[in-house]
């Protein structure tokens, strides 16, 4: 046979998705899974012009492809990658490419490609964004791993990515797991920016009891200005879809509020901590998903511990200055993220370019926003900006709207409504534009209990007091 361009392993959500995006693309595909039902069922879906084949049997699976062959894994991440390529690896040979499209761990990226590197095979880890209707359509995509077996499934990956003003969102992102690291922190961003989002609505709901058409139409209306982006689109749509079990309201009304989660915000975080990239927003977004998730304490906690609103500021001046807020904490955001990326790249020896990072997020993923676009302009302006806060532009933009930032800010605090994403974001940019910050009185305390010893300003050298 040897006859299949590509192979695909999991023919979930992603895999399935992806395989007839493919196949959309004249690509021929072959697909494994261990559910006979779904390897069965995909050719069913093929249309005329694809070629495809499911198979539940690996050997048959790794016969019908190619050599040297690129085969992509789409399996939960953890064990059944580990499974996946175990099944995989009798029929494999050198110089054939595994591809791993799930959401992996990077240091199990850094170890699968070692291992298969002793084997001849080469090990690509790439984060793929989009959901189930970016895979179909147009996904965004981070490979990373050796440059050359890339250049082998560049067309392939060309021509399935979402597009951009004709520029393909996909680029090779730099050696071992650089691609899943990037996706991690993406996933990251996606986690901070989701809690805006929620925080946002929760200030005009239980703040100041908006309705919620009325909120709908502000994040409509916001999806076609500055803060254009998938998130907030996809919040308007939410924010319309009515309850078709009660067939009373909004479906949206029904959804329990504990949230669930896969790992990646959360390795974002532990991550970060490791190399001393500060992410406060992302950190605050992960611990918002675990409180939620002690209903019952919250239930009780709500019966006795009590606030009396004292806010000040109106309706009305709260929905004109949340845009502005809105804007300021999202590009927070981002600065955070892509400042833990430009510090990884260093840490890891990625070698990201950050320019290339912000076009292949421009389409396809999920944090993908108008506002990309300035970013990238930051990146191109100055390659190795450290932080986005620092660019001219957005800098600018940020002085502008941060006077309505605070009094945000300062209206949930008063209202005692949680905003641990809003609030961190001031408390990052008034950290990062300070000159001095009172960590000499952690140095001086540390000092005093544990004879660290500390460094002064005014000298060079260590020292230590007799504090007492
Ligand atoms: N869903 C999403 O929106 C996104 C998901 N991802 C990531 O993509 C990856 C796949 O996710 P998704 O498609 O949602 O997952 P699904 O659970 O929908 O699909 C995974 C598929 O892999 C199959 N599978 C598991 N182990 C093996 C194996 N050893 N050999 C062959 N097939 C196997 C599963 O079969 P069975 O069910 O029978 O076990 C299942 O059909 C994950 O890492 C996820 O985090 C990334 C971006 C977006
Ligand atoms: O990668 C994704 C989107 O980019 C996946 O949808 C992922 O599952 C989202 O993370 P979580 O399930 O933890 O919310």
């Amino acid at each position: 046979m040897e006859e299949f361009d590509f192979g695909i392993v999991g023919l979930g959500v992603m895999g399935r998705n992806l395989l007839l995006n493919m196949a959309d693309h004249n690509f021929s595909v072959a697909g494994l899974d261990l559910d006979a039902e779904k390897a069965a069922s995909l050719e069913k879906e093929a249309l005329e012009n694809h070629t495809i084949k499911g198979t539940t049997s690996a050997e048959e699976f790794c016969g019908l492809i190619r050599k040297p062959r690129a085969i992509m894994l789409l399996v939960p991440a953890g064990k059944p990658v580990d499974a996946a390529i175990k099944s995989l690896l009798p029929f494999l040979e050198e110089g054939d490419v595994l591809v791993d499209g799930g959401n992996s761990y990077f240091p199990d990226t850094d170890r699968r490609v070692k291992e298969l590197a002793e084997k001849g095979i080469h090990f690509f880890g790439m984060g793929i964004s989009g959901g189930e209707k970016g895979a179909r359509f147009g996904p965004s995509m981070m490979p990373g791993g050796n440059a050359e077996a890339y250049e082998r499934l560049r067309p392939i990956f060309e021509a399935v990515a979402a597009k951009v003003n004709g520029e393909p969102c996909v680029t090779y992102l730099g050696q071992g797991s650089a691609g899943n690291y990037v996706k991690m922190v993406h996933n990251g961003i996606e986690y901070a920016i989701m809690e805006l989002i929620a925080e946002t609505y929760d200030l005009l709901k239980r703040g100041y009891g908006v309705e919620d058409s009325k909120i709908q139409q502000l994040f409509a209306k916001w999806n076609e200005s500055e803060l254009s982006s998938f998130l907030v689109e996809i919040t308007s749509e939410i924010l319309e879809k009515q309850d078709e079990v009660t067939g009373k309201g909004l479906l949206l009304n029904y959804v329990s509020d504990a949230a669930k989660s896969k790992g990646t915000g959360k390795w974002t975080s532990q991550n970060a901590m490791d190399i001393q990239a500060p992410v406060p927003a992302i950190d605050a977004a992960v611990q918002m998903r675990d409180i939620s998730k002690y209903k019952e304490e919250r239930v009780e906690a709500s019966k006795v511990l009590k606030w009396k609103d004292n806010s000040e500021t109106s309706e009305e001046q709260i929905f004109e200055e949340l845009t502005d807020a809105f804007y300021f904490a999202m590009i927070n955001i981002y600065a955070q993220g892509m400042a833990q990326l430009f510090i990884a790249s260093k840490e890891y020896n990625y070698g990201l370019n950050l320019e290339e990072v912000a076009k292949i997020w421009r389409g396809g993923c999920i944090i993908r926003a108008a506002c990309l676009e300035d970013l990238r302009q930051a990146y191109t302006k100055t390659p190795e900006l450290p932080n986005l806060l620092m660019d001219e532009k957005l800098g600018k933009a940020l002085q502008e709207k941060q006077g309505a930032a605070r009094n945000v800010v300062k209206t949930f605090i008063d209202k005692g409504i949680p905003a641990a994403v809003f609030t961190s974001t001031i408390s990052y940019f008034d950290s990062y534009r300070s000159e001095i910050l009172p960590t000499n009185m952690i140095q001086a305390q540390r000092d005093y209990f544990g004879a660290h010893k500390y460094e002064r300003n005014d000298q060079e050298g260590i020292f230590h007091t007799e504090w007492v």
